[in-house]
């Protein structure tokens, strides 16, 4: 799925990734650690450039909602290329039944069933974390990508929609600073540091400490 041999990611003189090498093989899950900064959202950003549009489900840092448009509209462009101007506008203006039984389901299992037409500027930061993951989920696509997808989330929910992500997604690819829903909710965990991959596990290999261990390096 992802074959990345001697990568290195910068912005202008800064290093951010030198040289990592690694493979992540169709069917895994998984989590992608490292203390703020080490450059998890920048590796990301590369999977992102190595896919097709249609592979790719994508859960950004912000969110990258319309405040006023409603949860519908913000969940129905998810897949607005997948549909010619003429359905996409249409369905904008007059939600198609098929589309909006979709939609609604996903926000029912979201735990967002009262939210379908309300506006995203009235909603909590969790309930539009919610509603970015919900667009995300909406495309179907075989690899998830997210960066700290469940963040606002209390853990017990942030598990469900990690659960959640993985059942819909063959692979997944998701950045955390939660260590414990990173060993329980994934495969394998891949922790960054100083430029480098410091760690790269089987998640029942590894304990709290180990992932801890990694935000005490320096
Ligand atoms: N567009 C950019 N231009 C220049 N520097 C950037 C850009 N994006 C990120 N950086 C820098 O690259 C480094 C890695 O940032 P990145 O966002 O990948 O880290 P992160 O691990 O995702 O952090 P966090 O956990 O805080 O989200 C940081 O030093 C950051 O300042």
């Amino acid at each position: 799925m992802f074959q990345l041999q001697s990568v290195s990611i910068h912005y202008d003189d800064l290093s951010v990734l030198t040289d990592i090498s690694f493979e992540i093989r169709p069917g895994e899950k998984v989590a992608l650690v490292g203390e703020s900064g080490c450059g998890k959202s920048s590796l990301l950003n590369y999977l992102r450039q190595q896919l097709a549009a249609e592979q790719l489900a994508w859960c950004p840092q912000h969110h990258g909602l319309v405040p006023p448009l409603s949860a519908f509209h913000n969940i129905f462009m998810g897949r607005l290329e997948q549909y010619s101007l003429f359905q996409a506008v249409r369905n904008l203006i007059v939600p198609l039944a098929s589309e909006k039984q979709i939609i609604e389901q996903l926000l029912v299992e979201l735990g967002l069933s009262e939210k379908l037409m309300i506006s995203i500027d009235r909603l909590s930061g969790g309930q539009q974390q919610r509603v970015a993951l919900a667009r995300a989920l909406f495309r179907q696509a075989a690899v998830f990508l997210g960066d700290e997808p469940v963040s606002a989330l209390d853990p017990v929910q942030g598990k469900k929609m990690l659960q959640l992500i993985n059942q819909r997604h063959q692979t997944s690819v998701v950045a955390l600073h939660d260590r414990d829903l990173a060993l329980a909710c994934f495969d394998r965990v891949i922790a960054l540091g100083q430029q480098q991959i410091v760690l790269d596990a089987p998640a029942s290999q590894l304990t709290r400490a180990d992932l801890d261990a990694v935000y005490a390096r320096r």
